[in-house]
């Protein structure tokens, strides 16, 4: 079994590092300065057991390669680049293999099946940092990080069991799920204050923004019928698998929707996250006004080239209610 990293970042950077470290066979697709730095001198994986060297091979498209049947992919890339990757991987040949989509948002999945008939999510629990290119950071420990896998719409299959034993060799836990979209949902309310990370100075206060955008999405969540599981410290494995600590002379570079503007990445994903709030708002005729705004706030930051956390608290405020 080979698995494939579609999008070598923060997420993809740290899994391949990862399995590579552990003996597995990796095979990245990547671009841009990452792609550079990883064909020449390798990736660095930064963690709580130091900093270690390694290397896996990277290609910068699908098309350069001859899929294997038993290829697993992992999609790693934000939700503004999923369509673009799965056209790139059905183009070059992925058919049957089975796409885990190592993402936040809900939506990624739904989109992947409408290119390829096996589909898993992947609630990602990894506190994974991408600022410089041939390095990555995860703040996760004892486990680098936490995952719960499931084939979509429900159910698990051979692939989550073979996935979650390379994952596990590589220091990563693994729970395969029969209803792990759930998990997924829950994840999504987690990351409602992504862009309000993005927004503010670092250190500034977010807790009040963040639990009124989580308590307007959990109003729709309940009109649109969605059921969702808690995957923050409530849930007992977080303490036992994946916490977050402080890594000496690595400090957590924040979201990662702060990680793009930090990197002038030029988009984030907030249309994924907060816009999916608006949009099930909008389908389900509950007003989600905060989510909606946050997302506008994202795009004109965006369109601005302004970086992270340009924007006061008494601005946000005022933004919010505008
Ligand atoms: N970082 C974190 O701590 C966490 C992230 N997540 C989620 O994981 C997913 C990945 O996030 P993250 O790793 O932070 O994102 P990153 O931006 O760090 O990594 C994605 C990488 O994929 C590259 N990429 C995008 N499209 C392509 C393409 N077509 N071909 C090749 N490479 C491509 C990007 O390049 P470029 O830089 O040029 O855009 C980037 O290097 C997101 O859904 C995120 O929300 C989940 C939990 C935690
Ligand atoms: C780790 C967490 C929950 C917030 O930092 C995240 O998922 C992200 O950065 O996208």
């Amino acid at each position: 079994m080979r698995i494939i990293i579609h999008g070598v970042g923060a997420i993809g950077g740290v899994v391949g590092a990862a399995l590579a470290l552990s003996g597995q066979e990796v095979l990245g697709i990547a671009r841009g300065r990452m792609l550079d730095a990883i064909r020449d001198k390798g990736i660095a994986l930064v963690s709580v057991n130091g900093r270690q060297e390694t290397s896996f091979p990277c290609v910068a498209h699908p098309s350069e390669i001859d899929f294997r049947p038993d290829d697993i992919v992992l999609l790693c890339v934000k939700g503004q680049d999923s369509v673009a990757a799965l056209e790139a991987l059905r183009a070059a040949g992925l058919r049957d293999q089975a796409l885990f989509c190592c993402q936040n948002g809900v939506v990624n999945e739904r989109v992947a099946l409408r290119y390829f008939p096996n589909v898993h999510g992947v609630t990602v629990m990894l506190p994974g940092t991408y600022i410089e290119p041939g390095e990555v950071i995860t703040h996760g420990a004892p486990c680098y990080g936490m995952f719960e896998t499931g084939r979509v719409p429900g159910g698990t299959d051979a692939a989550d069991l073979a996935l979650k034993q390379a994952l596990e060799r590589a220091n990563i836990a693994c729970f395969p799920s029969e209803a792990v979209m759930e998990s997924k949902y829950g994840k999504l309310l987690l990351n409602l204050g992504n862009t309000v990370d993005a927004l503010l100075p670092q250190g500034a206060e977010q807790a009040p923004f963040t639990k009124r955008l989580v308590a307007e999405a959990k109003t729709v969540l309940r009109a649109a019928g969605i059921v969702w599981r808690d995957v923050g410290m409530d849930d007992p494995r977080r303490n036992e698998f994946m916490r977050v600590v402080p890594l000496e002379g690595a400090a957590r570079a924040g979201s990662s929707t702060r990680q793009s503007l930090a990197r002038g990445a030029g988009s984030v994903e907030t249309d994924y996250l907060n816009g999916e709030i608006a949009l099930l708002g909008r389908l389900h005729g509950v007003p989600a006004p905060l989510n909606a705004r946050m997302a506008v706030l994202a795009a004109e930051l965006v369109a601005a080239g302004k970086g992270a956390g340009g924007m006061s608290v008494e601005e946000l405020e005022a933004a919010l209610v505008a």
